[in-house]
């Protein structure tokens, strides 16, 4: 089993003297995305787990691991997959679910082992997961891109035309604390999350996808009067913490997986930033 990697949380303060390579190493999560392997982190914020697993030729285990001190994964936690690639299958405690791209499958507290298959090894399935702390078992629940709700934000004039889809909510599928879902953007647009904003009820992460390549992600962070850049590639993901802002722009259009834990399940609950205020 490959290691859990610890993320531990940043104060703002302290955020403001980082170079570089120090924002790297606290909130990008890079290479993990690799054939026949599950890998995880476990973040110190809201304790979320973030995942992947590309499975080829062969079914992957969800690790228990042992820093978790559980029987197993999901003995006190909940679970959020998104597939970004071929067919795939995931299987919870003998029930098999087919997970396509863009369709997401909730696994609620309890469930004792998750298996993650690809329907076809020469063009595999890549999940995405997010796993929180849960005190209550909600159903397991397949949702698909297709019944996910939808909501188009921005216009191609601002560069920020995408639409949001919503799977794991207070209005759809059920959880004690993990909100997800992913947001496309259109053809010519290149800015996602502009207007900025922050929540300091619930931490976030979000996980780029379909970056053509040779494109790169600059993904923006900090307080909104103090803010920073990562740049990105296609399967990288990154945290932020609840005081700070996160948005992007590509160098083309993209795809990504936001999902958040913490204080409420609400999607709306947002503290706009102005964009004449970012600094
Ligand atoms: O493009 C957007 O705007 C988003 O997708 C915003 C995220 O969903 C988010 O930050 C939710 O808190
Ligand atoms: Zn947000």
């Amino acid at each position: 089993m490959i290691p859990l990697k610890v993320i531990q949380s940043v104060h703002p303060e302290d955020f403001k003297r980082y170079d570089t390579a120090t924002i790297r190493s606290r909130f990008l999560i890079d290479n993990q995305v690799q054939p026949g392997t599950v890998n995880c982190i476990y973040t110190h914020y809201d304790r979320m787990i973030v995942g992947f697993a590309k499975p080829t030729d062969t079914q992957l285990l969800l690790p228990n691991y042992p820093n978790l001190r559980a029987e197993y994964f999901l003995e006190r936690r909940e679970i959020g997959i998104i597939n970004v690639a071929g067919d795939g299958v995931v299987i919870a405690d003998g029930i098999t679910y087919n997970v396509q791209k863009l369709d997401c499958l909730y696994i609620g507290k309890g469930t004792k082992t998750v298996h993650f298959a690809s329907k076809n090894g020469e063009e595999p399935a890549v999940f995405y997961l997010l796993s929180a702390p849960a005190h209550a078992t909600y159903p397991t629940t397949l949702l698909t891109h297709a019944d996910a709700v939808k909501v188009t934000l921005g216009s191609a004039s601002t560069a920020n035309h995408r639409t949001i889809n919503k799977y794991i909510h207070l209005e759809g599928t059920k959880s004690c604390q993990l909100v997800m879902g992913l947001t496309i953007l259109h053809e010519g647009s290149v800015w996602n999350t502009m207007p900025s904003h922050v929540h300091d009820r619930r931490m976030e992460a979000y996980f780029y996808f379909d970056v053509p390549e040779g494109q790169k992600i600059f993904h923006y962070m900090g307080e909104g009067n103090e803010t920073r850049h990562i740049t990105m590639n296609n399967y990288d993901a990154v945290v932020s913490p609840p005081w700070s802002i996160h948005s992007g722009s590509g160098t083309s259009s993209y795809s990504f997986i936001w999902g958040m834990a913490g204080e409420n399940l609400d999607y709306t609950d947002m503290d706009p930033i102005a964009i004449t205020d970012l600094r």
